[in-house]
């Protein structure tokens, strides 16, 4: 933090932001790409050419802002403990799809279309206008701004919706389950179970009613704006191409999602995809019929000893809920089926050093890794944990590389079954 430089800190970062502001508008014009705006159909996302400007950016404005603003200011922001109020407002109440796209609307006529009071509505969308989600153009008036129309989908407003009424109550009791079982990795022992008042894990909890299930499921889906994430980002998160004819087995891989993306550009690839019966029960009947001959389903349970035999074994998203003793039960549960080279492929959040990545990116991380714990006693591993996590389940795994394409919320973990003397040894 503390510059060895005589210049001032914040005279250092206003000059940074400064130059990294002027460099990127360049790229931007140079492409014919609009300058960033709130503007209800503003770009969502900047080209990848000027990631590291805005990476510098965002940085230096965040370190510049928060310089400036008095410590006690800065902790009330941090504890903002009404955001989620305001934003869930914005769902609860279907505010967004009130609003008319590229119009406007009176808080008058909001409150009458949501049966609220009119200055509860005004209260509410004046707490989200603060942050440029909406707008009021003149005095009373509200319209879209680039944020706000994200409210109108329904995975943001599942994403949203599972945040105020699942995510936010387990995160109010994440440090009572610390207290109350503090070495548990059980996943019944968590924020979420207090705040359900069960003895229920999060998933037995949410899986048992369908429109839990389902708001879960769209949230999971918004996260298909973070790059690496989505399913059509899997083909980009590894070299599927160099791998030659493979069989690809996908434990986990729901209903085969990811398995067509990928078949449908490799074609050196077959696949098997493994889930829950209940979970693959009649996809293959949704498969395109010139992929049919190279995806199959069958049922297997993650615990249970593997028996299929295949080139790659894909592990994509089934760590990051389970504990460490799951986790390695797992690993080991595919040992029967492996032979001498078969690839283990795990794609997680793998967490950062501190420092290691932009200081946004990093917090975005954390909390998404806080969130994980108070929900599930999950957790996304730091490198240094997989490998002990692997060495404890066999010292035939062998990490060979860790692929982190640039901005990616995944890594990949590429790890080989080595049945060589010194592996073993
Ligand atoms: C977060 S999803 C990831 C989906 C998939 N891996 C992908 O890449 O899109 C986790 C998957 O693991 C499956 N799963 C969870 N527990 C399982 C179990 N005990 N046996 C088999 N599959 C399981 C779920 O049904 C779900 O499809």
């Amino acid at each position: 933090m503390e510059s060895s430089s005589t210049t001032p800190r914040i005279v250092e970062l206003a000059a940074k932001i400064s130059s990294s502001v002027s460099q990127l508008q360049e790229l931007l014009s140079a492409q014919g790409v609009p300058s960033p705006s709130f503007t209800e159909d503003s770009p969502e996302r900047l080209p990848a050419n000027t990631f590291g400007l805005q990476d510098a950016v965002l940085d230096a404005t965040t370190e510049l802002h928060e310089l400036l603003m008095e410590p006690v200011r800065l902790i009330f922001r941090f504890c903002a403990t009404t955001n989620m109020a305001g934003i869930d407002a914005i769902s609860r109440f279907g505010f967004a799809d009130a609003v008319p796209i590229e119009g406007q609307i009176s808080f008058g006529e909001i409150a009458k279309a949501t049966g609220l009071d009119e200055p509860h509505v005004r209260r509410l969308l004046r707490h989200v206008m603060a942050r440029n989600i909406f707008h009021e153009p003149e005095p009373g008036m509200v319209a879209h701004t680039k944020l706000s129309r994200y409210f109108i989908k329904p995975y943001i407003k599942d994403f949203v919706g599972f945040g105020a009424r699942e995510g936010w109550p387990a995160a109010t009791r994440m440090l009572d389950a610390i207290q109350k079982w503090p070495l548990s990795e059980e996943a019944n022992h968590t924020g979420f179970s207090l705040a359900n008042d069960s003895d229920k894990s999060a998933l037995e909890l949410l899986t048992a009613d369908h429109a839990r299930a389902m708001r879960l499921q769209g949230g999971i889906d918004a996260h298909d704006h973070f790059a690496g994430w989505a399913a059509t980002d899997v083909a980009e998160l590894y070299g599927w191409a160099s791998i030659g004819e493979a069989i690809v087995c996908h434990v986990g891989g729901h209903r085969g999602e990811v398995a067509a993306l990928l078949a449908k550009r490799f074609e050196n690839l077959k696949f098997l995809v493994q889930d829950a019966d209940k979970v693959i029960s009649g996809a293959e009947a949704a498969v395109l019929d010139d992929l049919k001959s190279r995806i199959e389903f069958k049922s297997y349970d993650l615990f249970e000893p593997q028996i299929e035999q295949a080139d790659v074994y894909l592990l994509r998203l089934v760590f990051q809920i389970r504990n460490d003793k799951e986790t390695l039960k797992i690993l080991k549960a595919q040992i029967p089926a492996l032979r001498h080279g078969a690839k283990i492929l795990i794609m997680e959040i793998v967490m950062p050093e501190p420092g290691a990545i932009p200081v946004w990116r990093d917090r975005e991380l954390r909390a998404i890794d806080m969130a994980i714990g108070a929900n599930f006693n999950g957790r996304n591993r730091y490198l240094g944990e997989w490998k002990a996590l692997l060495a404890a389940a066999d010292a035939r795994f062998h990490l060979q590389r860790v692929i982190v394409p640039e901005r990616s919320l995944l890594s990949t973990l590429e790890i080989v079954w080595d049945t060589s003397s010194s592996a073993e040894a």
